[in-house]
């Protein structure tokens, strides 16, 4: 547990930027950026006004257990209790902000909020600055950094992670007879990948690729968490709540029929529609009791990403007096499209097979604002960086029909995210 549960006063401090249409990652200095990026809009800052690390839970507590959830929206309650705000803009976004890392499992280490001593934000065509200081009417020191330019990401070696590809299948066959045995209905398995170069790997030119390839999905970069999801756990804007349940998934094709074909087979799998509706299930169950109303369509779309296709269920609700973003986070971790159903049986079932600890990834990841608006998207598509390595993470759901040599190529397919946000050659 962090000392640090009171958190200092702060000066807070928002104006409009103007004539700013850059990306926003070129604002961002080396180190350890944070970010929130879609498309051209989003958030990115640096420095640390203040942070919160909570550490794990012991072992042998319940793996549903919501502790790190309420500790932190405690300790963002006294700090916008503290602060001095001054915020010219009033957008979602602007403000203090923090942003956050939730582990997957409470037992793991590095959950993690962050609040940056400069951040600028850019929504529907306008940018904004915040500082935050200790003194009103200070600058921090930060804010005027020499731009460095990105250093290239040099040649990558890889490694397996915990489990060889054989190992994992077995984990996988080893689930599925679990499932047909009737000890559960579904649970998501992941494996990691390990990549080495030959310096530290600057996060901004992680950032800017998987931003211009990714436009649809949230690019992030928390506490070394980096990334780009495609599933929003949610955002709160006001009382209104919408998240993005995916589960079901597809390669895409190496040509416009191939492509077509795929997305086809995948609507019309029964394999898959199982998977997708128990994740949609365990968001409506979760989220029910939150929610004045609550909107879930019964069919789910098609949602095409560049490296594949996923079956998509856009959720809406509002949401009923006094519940926060970091309730209804608490709430909705995890959904069966990362943990399981029944939740608490599969995810002893991923702690027991999985041979690793998930650290950030599948948890929550994301931000909140003094006002209580908020985006939190599942760390889907990511790595954890730590100097010159990087591991990275990729899952996929098994139900009783799967096969471990489809789920396997599966999560290749996943870890081509940052693969390629880590090998591709500079435009
Ligand atoms: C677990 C991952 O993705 C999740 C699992 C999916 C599936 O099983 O089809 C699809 C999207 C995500 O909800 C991952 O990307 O690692």
């Amino acid at each position: 547990m962090n000392s640090a549960l009171t958190p200092p006063e702060l000066a807070v401090r928002t104006v409009e930027l103007r004539g700013r249409a850059e990306s926003l990652v070129n604002h961002l200095p080396a180190g350890a950026p944070l970010a929130w990026l879609s498309g051209e809009d989003g958030l990115v800052g640096w420095g640390e006004a203040v942070r919160l690390d909570l550490g794990p839970r012991p072992e042998g507590t319940s793996p549903t257990d919501t502790a790190r959830f309420s500790d932190a929206a405690r300790w963002i309650e006294g700090l916008v209790a503290g602060a001095d705000v001054r915020d010219e803009v009033g957008l979602p976004g602007t403000g203090p902000v923090a942003f956050g890392t939730f582990t997957f499992a409470p037992t793991s280490p590095g959950t993690a909020l962050v609040v940056p001593r400069v951040l600028v934000g850019r929504k529907d065509g306008r940018t904004w600055l915040t500082t935050v200081t200790d003194t009103p009417g200070t600058h921090p020191p930060e804010l005027v950094h020499s731009r460095s330019p990105a250093r290239p990401i040099g040649p990558v070696t890889w490694r397996d992670g915990s489990l060889t590809p054989e190992q994992w299948k077995g984990a996988v066959a080893h689930t599925v007879s679990r499932i047909r045995d009737g000890r559960l209905d579904k649970a998501v398995l992941a494996r990691d990948a390990v990549a080495a170069t030959d310096g530290p790997i600057d996060v901004r030119v992680l950032l800017e690729r998987l931003r211009l390839r990714f436009p649809s999905c949230f690019t992030f970069s928390v506490d070394g968490m980096v990334g780009a999801t495609p599933e929003l756990l949610l955002r709160r804007e006001g009382d209104r709540l919408t998240s993005l349940v995916l589960a079901g998934t597809r390669p895409r094709g190496d040509d416009e029929e191939a492509d077509r074909a795929l997305g086809e087979d995948l609507m019309a799998s029964a394999k898959d529609d199982r998977e997708h509706h128990l994740a949609v299930e365990s968001l409506r169950t979760a989220l029910g009791p939150l929610a004045e109303e609550l909107d879930v369509p019964g069919t789910p779309h098609l949602l095409r990403l560049a490296n594949v296709q996923h079956l998509a269920t856009p959720v809406r609700a509002r949401l009923a007096d006094g519940v926060s973003a970091l309730d209804a986070v608490a709430a909705l971790h995890p959904t069966a499209a990362v943990g399981g159903t029944p939740t608490e049986t599969a995810m002893r079932l991923i702690a027991e097979v999985e041979g690793m600890d998930r650290g950030g990834y599948a948890g929550p990841v994301g931000w909140v604002d003094g006002a209580g608006n908020a985006e939190w998207g599942i760390a889907l598509r990511c790595a954890r960086v730590e100097g010159r390595n990087a591991r990275l993470y990729a899952g996929g759901g098994i139900v009783a029909g799967s096969d471990p040599d489809s789920e396997l190529a599966e999560t290749e397919s996943k870890f081509r995210v940052m693969r390629e946000a880590l090998t591709e050659p500079p435009a």
